[in-house]
């Protein structure tokens, strides 16, 4: 750890000699369990069923998982080596669909493997580990960056409100939208942070609390219809949230609870930030009307506490992310830089940034 990173930041995925070690995040905060991965299959369940969750933490565990299927393949059948790369990858793209991140650093690892087409299969396996692991580490470095470029938009002693958890635990380390809380945290100022607990699984009370008590921030854990009075009280200055996927047009998906918040910070006069690494901006999807929303169980509604909490059969909705539309996005900080409307302009001009690194 280097001097400068005074704050421990939970790492929820480490590569560990031969295979991928993660933390159970369904058990937090009242269990610290590791998983095991061998097979691309476990990492497909572990993404699944949000043992591991949040964009960029997906997409690496997405690129390992590639590796993990690929690496024991037959190194004379090239023709089923590329058949295999591509299923691999397709099958673990279906683990969610609405992540950009998934995609994204399937096909960047896919794409390197393709430019050495031709050469030794055992080479190309090497490349796809090599990539898998840059993917991972890049990501502390750009998290930290979304940091940096994000602080300057706050100041010592205010108070933040935040949704879900966009914290180390969503991400390779740092996170995204918790990422300048740390860095205040190092800088040694005192902000006042408001975790929306984020029914129905409940991230922000379980995640993102956790981890800022850990880091010794203040944080103060509160019900997710709570948000509106605690900025009728003057008590939130800013909002910061983490996204899934930002639509060419600066439309933000992100947990479903999110446009609430950013309508009523709108009302009450609030920036509205959202912290997003260029990997999660998809200009090939135009708009929010366009990005998947991915519907999930009724269970975590009806059983959000380990026990029922609805009628037998009720009829449930459950959609997992809704978009906020780019007209109630005061910003959207990338490691790049703060984007601000025209986003269509601003988020094209991060990409390309990306692009000629
Ligand atoms: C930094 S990405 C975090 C992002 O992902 C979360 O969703 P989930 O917990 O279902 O993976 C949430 O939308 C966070 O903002």
């Amino acid at each position: 750890m280097n001097n400068k990173q005074l704050i421990p930041h939970p790492q929820s995925i480490l590569w560990q000699e031969d295979h991928l070690v993660l933390l159970d995040q369904r058990l937090l905060p009242t269990e610290t369990v590791y998983l095991h991965c061998t097979t691309p299959e476990e990492v497909w369940d572990a993404i699944a069923t949000l043992a591991v969750r949040g964009a960029p933490a997906i997409g690496i565990m997405a690129v390992y998982g590639l590796y993990l299927g690929i690496r024991s393949l037959s190194e004379q059948d090239e023709e089923m080596f590329w058949a295999q790369l591509d299923r691999i990858a397709h099958y673990l793209n279906s683990a969610r669909p609405t992540a950009v991140n998934l995609s994204w650093a399937l096909k960047r690892v896919v794409n390197r493997a393709k430019q050495l087409r031709g050469q030794p299969i055992a080479a190309i396996k090497e490349a796809i580990f090599k990539e898998a692991t840059e993917i991972h580490e890049e990501d502390v470095t750009v998290c930290r960056q979304i940091g940096e470029n994000l602080l300057p938009l706050l100041y010592d002693g205010m108070g933040i409100l935040t949704h879900c958890n966009a914290g180390g635990l969503a991400t390779g380390a740092y996170g995204t939208a918790l990422a300048p809380l740390y860095l205040a945290r190092e800088r040694g100022w005192n902000l006042k942070v408001f975790a929306d607990e984020t029914r129905p699984v409940l991230q922000g009370a379980r995640l993102t609390a956790y981890e800022l008590q850990q880091a010794g921030v203040d944080v103060t854990l509160i019900c997710d219809n709570m948000a509106g009075a605690v900025m009728k009280e003057g008590q939130i200055q800013a909002v910061i949230v983490g996204t899934d996927r930002v639509a060419a047009n600066g439309d933000v998906a992100n947990k479903i609870g999110t446009y609430s918040v950013a309508v009523l910070a709108r009302a009450h006069g609030i920036p509205f930030y959202v912290a997003a690494p260029v990997s999660s901006i998809d200009l090939d999807t135009a708009t929010g009307d366009d990005i998947p929303i991915e519907q999930r169980s009724p269970v975590e509604v009806t059983n959000g506490f380990g026990k029922p909490t609805a009628p037998e059969g009720v009829k449930v909705y459950n959609p997992a992310f809704d978009v906020t539309p780019a007209e109630y996005v005061t910003a959207i900080i990338t490691e790049h830089g703060v984007c601000k409307a025209p986003y269509e302009k601003s988020l094209k001009e991060a990409v390309k940034v990306e692009r000629s690194l």
